[in-house]
């Protein structure tokens, strides 16, 4: 048995066989070979091989994830079933007499390049992105180096990853996936926050090494303390089974806080909401009793696609959302793009900095045909439920008020096309330094403010959210943060104007009562933390909760003395 320690990332306890998704080592050296025919069937075996293991993804990826997510697969059989392709290479290892994996690659480069150069035509470009893939996927079986591809999971797994990207995780089936351990990462990068939303237990910045865990190696994941345990004794594993079942007891008792509204103990009314990337996500929120939609991350929407989506599609996702919420307060968030939420169609140029980059707001501006497409859909679904819109990274009121003349010149071509429109509310995130600071100015001319803790808390400490090396700087609790917040929330209720926050510090037990105490008046959170959440509002008196608030920005120094502030209060309250 060997113990390791890392951050808790999604809570769940999770025990199951260890199944590593590392970058396989596919180098090879150009050879000369005597026989082009053996080569040929070398060649030939390894794309037949291919072929059967992406039809078996394909169908697959059908039954658990859709037909869009399954098209992907499509194209691959399709590009290895390409006459004109088998043939340049096969006349390569003939006339060339080199090795199937350099001709291979040789010929798949070229038509890479080709691709790449039509810089005008993304679709194109998309096929590049396919070629490498299924060229990969024959170099393995050449080379013999079995890929790790998650959509090939059959059996219950804990997945073992230096880093994950969102659209790794997306791929994750919650049926087989049941927990995951990766040495990169924080608490706040979005395949964490995904990761709770799917339920999936996780242990992020692993404190060890990766190495050290064996593919079938029996792993516990407890995503509730940040403890991974490798090869456990018996007894570790009994000790844990009733673990399980008593988080499972606690988690069932807190069903009965679903249709009820959030009441602290003294009668104040703060909205608990949930964030959102998808319609399964939805019905989450929905199932633990969300009283709205803090943030929908419309993102995903597009990294959910080999392209841009269209308007209609998504206006029929949007309309969904909001008549599903059947009333209830639903703000979308135009796309926040960028940072660590790539989308490679829009072949983007790399940034060395990009969480401070090209990203979010600043892209819809540069390239206002992707943002009005977007808020078309929008203002289009307003007409069939409760709609407002946010913009992300919003840093400068110039920037606010660009972006929402755009949105006031779409809504008035709609209006005059006789479409149906319904009021519309229009804030902002507050994630940026200089937007918190300027909340007074803001408040002027916004309709509500979302603070985002996951990314302000990384420029207010100069601490990247994903870096596991520097996250004892990324600090929730620092008072330095905290007075921040607050004077956001201050400035927006000294000109009426609600104060929300949508960052995960919202949903985070030890910084609620603080944040009751300030005053905010939303709530948005993973929908898995909902139930819990309100239990603990309904134990806090609000008067209480002021003291506590003000101490914590007028007398501490660290985020420990935060915290023991916190601990008192609640031992009082
Ligand atoms: C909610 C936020 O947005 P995201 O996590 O998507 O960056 C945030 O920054 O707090
Ligand atoms: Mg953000």
């Amino acid at each position: 048995m060997t113990k390791f320690k890392g951050i808790a990332a999604s809570d769940g306890i999770a025990i199951a066989s260890a199944f590593r998704l590392t970058e396989p080592d596919l180098s090879f050296d150009k050879k000369t070979i005597k026989n082009p025919d053996t080569e040929i069937d070398r060649l030939n075996q390894a794309i037949e091989i291919s072929k059967q293991e992406l039809r078996t993804i394909q169908q697959r990826t059908f039954k658990d994830l859709g037909r869009h997510e399954a098209e992907v697969f499509k194209a691959h059989i399709a590009i290895l079933s390409d006459p004109e392709l088998l043939k340049r290479i096969e006349s390569m290892i003939k006339t060339q007499h080199v090795n199937a994996e350099y001709a291979l690659k040789d010929v798949s480069d070229s038509y890479v390049k080709i691709f790449n150069s039509m810089t005008d035509n993304d679709y194109i470009k998309q096929r590049s992105t396919d070629i490498n893939d299924v060229t990969k996927r024959v170099l393995s079986h050449l080379l013999g180096v079995p890929l790790t591809d998650p959509a090939l999971i059959d059996h219950k797994v804990i997945i073992i990853a230096h880093d994950l990207t969102p659209s790794d995780t997306a791929q994750f089936v919650p049926n087989y996936v049941k927990g995951i351990v990766s040495d990169m990462g924080g608490r706040t990068s979005h395949s964490a926050i995904m990761s709770r939303t799917m339920e999936i237990p996780a242990v992020v910045g692993f404190q060890g090494s990766l190495a050290d865990i064996k593919d079938g190696d029996q792993v516990i994941v407890d995503g509730l303390t940040g403890n991974v345990i490798v090869k456990p004794s018996n007894d570790e594993k009994n000790e844990y089974v009733e673990k399980i079942k008593k988080y499972r007891q606690a988690n069932s008792q807190l069903t009965s806080f679903r249709n009820v509204a959030t009441t602290s103990s003294d009668g104040k009314h703060p909205i608990i909401a949930a964030n959102i990337g998808t319609l399964d996500d939805l019905q989450a929120a929905i199932d633990n009793g969300a009283e709205g939609i803090g943030l929908f991350r419309t993102e995903f929407l597009y990294m959910d696609s080999d392209e841009l989506p269209s308007e209609q599609s998504q206006f029929d996702i949007y309309k969904t959302v909001v008549q599903r919420m059947a009333g209830k307060p639903v703000i979308f968030r135009t796309a926040d793009i960028g940072g660590d939420k790539e989308l490679p169609y829009l072949h983007t140029p790399h940034e060395a900095n990009p969480f401070l980059g090209y990203r979010a707001i600043r892209m819809s501006l540069d390239q206002p045909d992707i943002f009005r497409t977007q808020l078309r859909a929008l203002i289009r679904a307003s007409a069939y439920g409760n709609l407002s819109i946010m913009f992300p990274m919003i840093a400068t009121i110039t920037e606010f008020e660009h972006a929402k003349r755009i949105f006031e010149d779409e809504r008035a071509k709609l209006i005059a096309q006789d479409v149906a429109v319904g009021d519309i509310r229009i804030g902002i995130m507050v994630e940026v330094p200089a937007a918190a600071l300027l909340a007074d100015q803001f408040a002027n001319v916004v309709d509500f403010m979302s603070i985002g803790t996951n990314d302000l808390i990384q420029y207010v400490m100069a601490a990247d959210r994903g870096n596991r090396r520097i996250s004892y700087l990324y600090q929730p609790y620092n008072p330095s943060v905290l007075r921040l917040i607050k004077s956001v929330i201050d400035a927006c209720h000294d000109n009426g104007t609600p104060a929300y926050m949508c960052g995960e510090m919202a949903g985070d037990q030890k910084a609620i009562p603080i944040l009751v105490g300030m005053g905010l008046n939303e709530f948005s959170m993973s929908a898995t933390s909902i139930l819990k959440s309100r239990a603990l509002i309904k134990e806090l008196d609000s008067r209480e909760m002021v003291t506590l608030a003000n101490k914590t920005v007028s007398l501490a120094s660290t985020s420990q003395q935060v915290l023991k502030y916190v601990h008192q209060a609640l031992g009082k309250s």
